[in-house]
C-alpha cells in the first residue's frame, strides 16, 4: 500500500501512572491502535484508561490490536476476541476492526498496514489560521564547550495544529504544515529549552496566540469507561464529583500541571492552575485527582460569563 501522506507513530506508555504522558502524546494525534494483549483476560485497568483517554481526546479512528495470539489457541483467540467486542460495545471503539496479530511474529502486519490506510482518512488540515504548534519536547541542540558566538537557540519539537511555517534552513521543504511531528529551530535561551523545558507550551506569532490561563472555568463530564474497573489494588474505581480545595492533576494540550479546585457548581468547576495554561474556550482538558492513576472527569472550557 502506498499513501502520499507518511503515517507516524508515537508509542505511549502503557502504566495508568503514565496517564498524563499518554495524554500529552494523544493531544496530537489523529487515530489510535489500541493494542490489547491476547493472553490477557480484557479489559486490563490501563487498556480501559487508554479507551477512556482516547474518549477524552476524540479520536475516532481507532483499530483494536490483539495482539500475542502466537501465545493462544484459535479457540481462545476467538473467545477473547468476543471479550474485546464486549468491552468496546457502546465506545467510539465499538465499530473497529479488531485485527488478531503477533507483533513479534509480524504475523498479519500487513493486514494492520491496509486498515491503516483504508480505514483512517487523512484529516483535514487548517493551513489558513495563524500558525500554533504545541510542544511535546524540546532540546539544546550545542555541543558542549561551543563558542558563545556560535551558539544555537533551542529546539521545539511537536505538532502544528493550525496553519503553517515556512522554511528557515536549507534543504527543508518550504512549509511545514498541520499533522506531522517537527522540530522547531527558536531564537529561546537553550538553557530553557534542555531537557523538554519547553513542554506543555504553545508557540506561535507575537500577539497572536490564545490567553493565558491561570484560572479556567470547565463544564465536567464523568467518564462511564472508568465505572466498574478494577485497579491492580482490586479496588474499585469510582468517578466521584469533584470538591472544593481539592489537588487535581490537569492536561491541557501537552501541558501537565497541578490545579486545585476553587468552586464546583453542578457540571461546571472553576480550577487555579499550578503552573499557566496557553488555552482558548472549547479546549478539552483532563482531570485527574492528585496522586491516583486513573482520569475521571475531563472538562471543556468555556466562557467565564457563563460560569
Ligand atoms: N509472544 C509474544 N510476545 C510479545 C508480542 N508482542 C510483544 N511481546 C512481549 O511482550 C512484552 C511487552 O512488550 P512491549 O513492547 O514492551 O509492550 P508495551 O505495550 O510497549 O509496554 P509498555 O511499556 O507498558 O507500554 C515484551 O516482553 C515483548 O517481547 C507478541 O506478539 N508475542
Amino acid at each position: 500500500m502506498w499513501t502520499s501522506d507518511p503515517t507516524r507513530f508515537v508509542d505511549c506508555p502503557g502504566h495508568d501512572i503514565l496517564m498524563a504522558t499518554m495524554l500529552n502524546g494523544a493531544a496530537v494525534m489523529d487515530a489510535a491502535l489500541l493494542t490489547v494483549a491476547g493472553n490477557e483476560t480484557c479489559p486490563q485497568p490501563q487498556t480501559s484508561e487508554h479507551l477512556a483517554a482516547v474518549e477524552i481526546m476524540k479520536l475516532e479512528n481507532i483499530i483494536v490490536l490483539q495482539n500475542k495470539v502466537d501465545l493462544i489457541k484459535e479457540s481462545q483467540a476467538l473467545e477473547h476476541q468476543k471479550s474485546i467486542a464486549e468491552f468496546v460495545k457502546g465506545t467510539v471503539a465499538e465499530s473497529s476492526p479488531i485485527v488478531p496479530i503477533s507483533a513479534q511474529l509480524k504475523y498479519s502486519i500487513d493486514a494492520v498496514d491496509e486498515y491503516i490506510v483504508k480505514r483512517i482518512p487523512i484529516p483535514v488540515r487548517d493551513f489558513t489560521s495563524d500558525p500554533r504548534l504545541i510542544v511535546i519536547c524540546s532540546f539544546d541542540v550545542n555541543k558542549p564547550g561551543a563558542e558563545v558566538d556560535k551558539l544555537k537557540g533551542g529546539v521545539a519539537g511537536g505538532s502544528i495544529l493550525t496553519g503553517v511555517l515556512p522554511k528557515t534552513a536549507k534543504d527543508e521543504p518550504s512549509f511545514a504544515v498541520p499533522g506531522g511531528l517537527i522540530g522547531v529551530g527558536t531564537r529561546i535561551d537553550r538553557t530553557l529549552c534542555r531537557a523538554d523545558r519547553l513542554v506543555g507550551q504553545v508557540l506561535g506569532a507575537v500577539g497572536k496566540l490564545p490567553k493565558i490561563n491561570t484560572e479556567l472555568e470547565i463544564n465536567l463530564f464523568l467518564l462511564r469507561r472508568l465505572l466498574g474497573v478494577k485497579t491492580e489494588d482490586k479496588k474499585q474505581t469510582k468517578d466521584s464529583k469533584l470538591t472544593k480545595n481539592e489537588l487535581l492533576l490537569g492536561n491541557i494540550g501537552s501541558m501537565s500541571t497541578g490545579g486545585r479546585v476553587l468552586d464546583v457548581k453542578a457540571d461546571l468547576a472553576k480550577i487555579q492552575l499550578t503552573s499557566p495554561a496557553c488555552t482558548e474556550v472549547g479546549e478539552k482538558v483532563a482531570l485527574s485527582p492528585f496522586g491516583t492513576g486513573p482520569i475521571p472527569q475531563v472538562g471543556v472550557l468555556f466562557d467565564e460569563a457563563q460560569y
